[in-house]
C-alpha cells in the first residue's frame, strides 16, 4: 500500500517561493487503480515526480508498504518497487530496445519475453527489438518502449504518466487490455495520470488534482459525474458568450 501524508513542493522563482503542490494526502491501496486527473498545470506529473523521487518535496511523507521512503534515492525507491513511465520518456543512445528491456527487468531477457512486453503494447516486436531506443525513433514508439519497459518487471506500484499521450488508436486499445489485466490479476497497484475518459473510466478510484491542490478523490461513480458536469458548464459557457460547443 502507497501512503502519501501532507507532501508538498515549492520552488523558488525569481527570488520567491512558488508553491506548485499543497498538502496533498491519499492512499493506494495493493491491487487498486488510481487514476489522477484534473487541468493542464495543476501538479500532477509533479506528485508522481514527487513519487519516484526525482523532486524533493519541500514537506511530507511517503510510506510503500509500511516503509518510510520519503529519503530514499530514485534508484533505492526502484528497487522498493516502483515502476514509473515518464510523460516524456527519455531516448537512450547506443542503446537496443532489448537491451534497454533487460535493464529494466534486472535480468537477461529471451527473445520470446522480449516479444511479447513488446506486442503488449502493440509494437511489432521484429521490427523494433535491435532498433536504438534513440531520437529515431518517434513519439509514440518510445512512449510505448517505455511502458513496456516498466511492464518488464513485477512492482509493487507502477506510475504511468499520460501513457495515451502519442498513441495511436489501435495500440491505445491494446495498452487499455494490459492495464484491465493487470488490474484484474491485483498483483500490482496502479497509478495512471491521465485526460482520457476510457483509463478514467477503468479506475476504482479517481483523484483530481487543480491548482496544487487535492480537490476530490473518490470511488469512480462518485467522482465521475462531477467531472462531466464540469465539461459541460465549460460547453455552456462558451454557448453563452457565442462560441460554438468546440470554441471554433
Ligand atoms: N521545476 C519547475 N519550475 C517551474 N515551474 C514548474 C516546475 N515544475 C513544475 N512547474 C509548474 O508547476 C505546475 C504543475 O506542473 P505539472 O507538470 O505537475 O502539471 P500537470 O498537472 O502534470 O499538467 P499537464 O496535465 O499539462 O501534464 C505547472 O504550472 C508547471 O509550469
Amino acid at each position: 500500500m502507497l501512503q502519501v501524508e501532507h507532501l508538498s513542493y515549492d520552488i523558488l522563482e525569481e527570488g520567491r517561493q512558488s508553491e506548485i503542490l499543497s498538502d496533498v494526502s491519499f492512499t493506494v491501496q495493493d491491487g487498486e487503480m488510481l487514476v489522477i486527473t484534473g487541468p493542464n498545470g495543476g501538479g500532477k506529473s509533479t506528485l508522481a515526480k514527487l513519487l519516484m523521487g526525482i523532486y524533493k518535496e519541500t514537506a511530507g511523507k511517503i510510506y510503500l508498504d509500511g516503509q518510510d521512503i520519503t529519503e530514499l534515492s530514485i534508484d533505492e525507491r526502484a528497487k522498493a518497487g516502483i515502476g514509473f513511465a515518464f510523460q516524456q520518456p527519455p531516448r537512450f543512445k547506443g542503446m537496443t530496445v532489448r537491451r534497454l528491456l533487460s535493464l529494466a527487468a534486472g535480468k537477461v531477457l529471451d527473445e520470446k519475453t522480449c516479444c511479447e512486453l513488446l506486442s503488449s503494447v502493440g509494437l511489432c516486436a521484429r521490427e523494433y527489438i535491435d532498433r536504438e531506443a534513440d531520437a529515431t525513433l518517434s513519439g509514440g514508439e518510445m512512449k510505448r518502449i517505455e511502458i513496456a519497459t516498466v511492464l518488464a518487471k513485477r512492482h509493487a506500484l507502477c506510475i504511468f504518466d499520460e501513457p495515451e499521450a502519442g498513441i495511436d488508436l489501435w495500440s491505445f486499445s491494446m495498452l487499455i487490455k494490459r492495464f484491465e489485466q493487470i488490474h484484474k490479476e491485483k498483483k500490482e497497484s496502479l497509478i495512471l495520470i491521465s485526460h482520457q475518459e476510457r483509463i478514467i473510466q477503468m479506475a476504482d478510484r479517481i483523484m483530481v488534482i487543480s491548482e496544487g491542490k487535492l480537490e476530490s478523490i473518490g470511488a469512480a461513480e462518485e467522482i465521475m459525474p462531477s467531472l462531466f458536469g464540469k465539461e459541460l458548464d465549460s460547453c455552456e459557457c462558451r454557448r453563452q458568450k457565442g462560441g460554438d460547443l468546440y470554441g471554433a
